[in-house]
């Protein structure tokens, strides 16, 4: 499925999350539907909103009620309901097609929601363009790769902080370069590619691709991001330092976090709750332990272990 771009058409190559050795991958453990057991206990998340978790505020960030999105009447997302609390740190899982990026695509405006509400600090935003979302704190990172291949990674971001100031402030963009200069040079040391700064993205490993990415997403200073695999097409020896980068920027900002990932290892070592998507519905929500001792999310994943 092509993905629009956060910061210009996609140019660099994307890739299939590589499967780290003697990791827990959950790509590719599609064709659930049928299965025994599965069929007509989906859309009956246990327990949504309400997990063991800590949620750092009483009003939550984010709040999903009934949200769904269809296709010409065939429904892709169907009634999914949570909160997250600020601060929060939720990973999505669930086989090939689940709805999980359909999700995010509803809950950053890229999709238009086909009936429920969304609410972004107690406000409603259903009906917002991506655009307006950005204004208020959203930012994502897609499944592909969505780099200008021949521009330098210190001009990605300085472009994306230039985005980020709003049209009106071109001009002064331009003026107080070295206030834009800093917040660049600080940006690329957060993200530990300051030594990158003059190399074009196509020169870039996919772990530093995905750094950039993120770099271009932070720039804009989000407090709500959501990250679609960003381990997608990342070679194992690179998963360890771009999971710290996730876990600074999520712990050091205080961020709230939702992620999509099949390596089970990365996201069990981050996240608060897990969240299991399952044929366009929400399977379940809660700790990573007891979301992993859930009998139907077992059976959801055929009896492996996840
Ligand atoms: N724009 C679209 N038009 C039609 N069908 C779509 C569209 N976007 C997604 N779908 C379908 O919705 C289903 C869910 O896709 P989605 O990409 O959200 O799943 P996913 O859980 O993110 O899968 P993966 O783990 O493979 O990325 C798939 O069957 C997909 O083909």
């Amino acid at each position: 499925m092509e993905q629009p771009s956060a910061s210009g058409p996609g140019a660099g190559p994307s890739g299939a999350a590589a499967g780290l050795p003697g990791e827990t991958v959950l790509s590719g453990q599609a064709g659930l539907r049928g299965q025994p057991g599965v069929s007509g206990q989906a859309g009956v998340p246990r327990p949504v909103g309400g997990s063991t978790a800590a949620v750092r505020t009483a009003e939550p960030v984010l709040r999903l009620t009934g949200l769904g999105w269809s296709v010409r009447g065939v429904p892709i997302v169907e009634d999914v309901s949570f909160t997250v609390g600020e601060g929060e740190f939720v990973a999505f899982i669930g086989p090939n097609g689940a709805g999980k990026t359909s999700l995010f695509n509803l809950i950053s405006g890229i999709y238009p929601a086909s009936h429920g509400t969304l609410e972004l600090d107690g406000a409603d935003i259903t009906d917002l363009p991506v655009h307006a979302r950005a204004r208020r704190g959203i930012g994502r990172t897609f499944q592909t790769s969505s780099l200008w291949g021949g521009m330098t990674v210190a001009e990605h971001v300085r472009l994306a902080a230039q985005g980020a100031a709003g049209p009106a402030a071109s001009y002064r963009f331009w003026r107080r370069a070295d206030r834009y200069s800093a917040q660049v040079a600080e940006t690329l040391e957060r993200t530990d590619l300051g030594h990158r700064a003059d190399t074009v993205a196509n020169a870039l490993s996919h772990g530093e691709k995905r750094k950039l990415e993120l770099a271009v997403l932070l720039v804009a200073e989000p407090r709500l991001i959501l990250l679609d695999e960003p381990m997608a097409g990342v070679s194992a020896e690179e998963v360890p330092a771009l999971t710290e980068l996730i876990r600074s920027v999520h712990r050091e900002s205080g961020r709230t976090v939702l992620m999509v990932e099949h390596h089970m290892d990365v996201l069990l070592g981050l996240a608060d709750r897990l969240a299991v998507m399952h044929h366009g519905t929400l399977l379940a929500l809660d700790t990573p332990a007891a979301v992993m001792a859930d009998p139907t999310v077992q059976q959801a994943y055929l009896g492996e272990a996840l």
